[in-house]
């Protein structure tokens, strides 16, 4: 683990983003009526956070199971898998198995690093999820629709809940459902140096609604540079 220059981890910040969307579901699909939970995960980090809000559900008393198809080799990968095999989550094999008998599914296929046409084997499981009548949760992005101007090619997901990580982006201002942001690690010298002004967030809680579209609207073109810093420093662990 490598310190960044916020002082904080990668590892710490996917934690963190993960856990806050574990807690949004909480406050909207409770445990009694939406104990199996699908978890789709993508390639890159988005698909972390999937992993993370996974392990973090089970713990709550939900029933994750995790579709998860490209797998990176690396040490973080790795290990939030084996974390997950350990609560005995269930890996499936295909985007049908995830979504059988499943109450409630949560997207954490791409984030805000997705860009071109769906490819392989991700169509499919975006095709599998948009036709499915569950209500979906989708991680700081619905998968496929473009960072900055939403859902325009018209094959996105159009999930019923977005938790936002950070700051909204652009392209979730069109956004209709129900809204929370996630992922409380924000310093006043990051709210200033951002301008990110970042509503409160109740007592201990990881997350928090945002109530309006107006809401989003205020964030949004910040939250779209902050992930450009984001993108372009994780790698040379300058985060922040
Ligand atoms: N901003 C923040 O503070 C934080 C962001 N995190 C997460 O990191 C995410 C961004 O992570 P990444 O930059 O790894 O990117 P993504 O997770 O958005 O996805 C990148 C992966 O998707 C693949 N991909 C892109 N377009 C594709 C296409 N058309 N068809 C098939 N595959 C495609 C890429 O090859 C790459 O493997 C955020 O959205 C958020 O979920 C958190 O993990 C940590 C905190
Ligand atoms: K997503």
């Amino acid at each position: 683990m490598s310190p960044t220059g916020g002082g904080f981890c990668f590892e710490q910040l996917v934690e963190l983003a993960g856990f806050s969307v574990a807690q949004a579901i909480t406050k909207v699909y409770s445990k009694d009526q939406f104990p199996a939970v699908a978890v789709f995960s993508g390639p890159g980090n988005n698909g972390l956070d999937g992993l993370v809000a996974a392990r973090h559900l089970a713990h709550f008393g939900y029933r994750p199971r995790i579709y998860y198809p490209k797998r990176p080799d690396k040490p973080v990968n790795k290990g939030l898998m084996r974390q997950c095999e350990l609560l005995d989550i269930p890996f499936v094999e295909s985007p049908d198995a995830g979504l059988k008998d499943a109450d409630l599914v949560v997207d954490a296929i791409f984030g805000f690093s997705f860009s071109g046409e769906v490819r392989e084997p991700f169509r499919g499981a975006i095709g599998a999820l948009s036709k499915t009548s569950l209500p979906i949760v989708s991680v700081d992005i619905p998968s496929a629709w473009d960072v900055e101007k939403g859902d325009i090619g018209g094959n996105g997901l159009l999930p019923s809940m977005l938790v936002s990580l950070t700051a909204p982006k652009e392209g979730a201002q069109g956004f209709q459902g129900i809204h929370y942001l996630g992922g409380r690690f924000i310093n006043k010298h990051m709210d200033e140096k951002w301008g990110l002004n970042l509503p409160d967030f109740p007592g201990t809680d990881q997350c928090v609604r945002l109530g309006s579209a107006a809401d989003t609207q205020t964030r949004a073109s910040v939250g779209n540079r902050m992930d450009d810093h984001f993108l372009h420093n994780v790698a040379s662990q300058s985060l922040f």
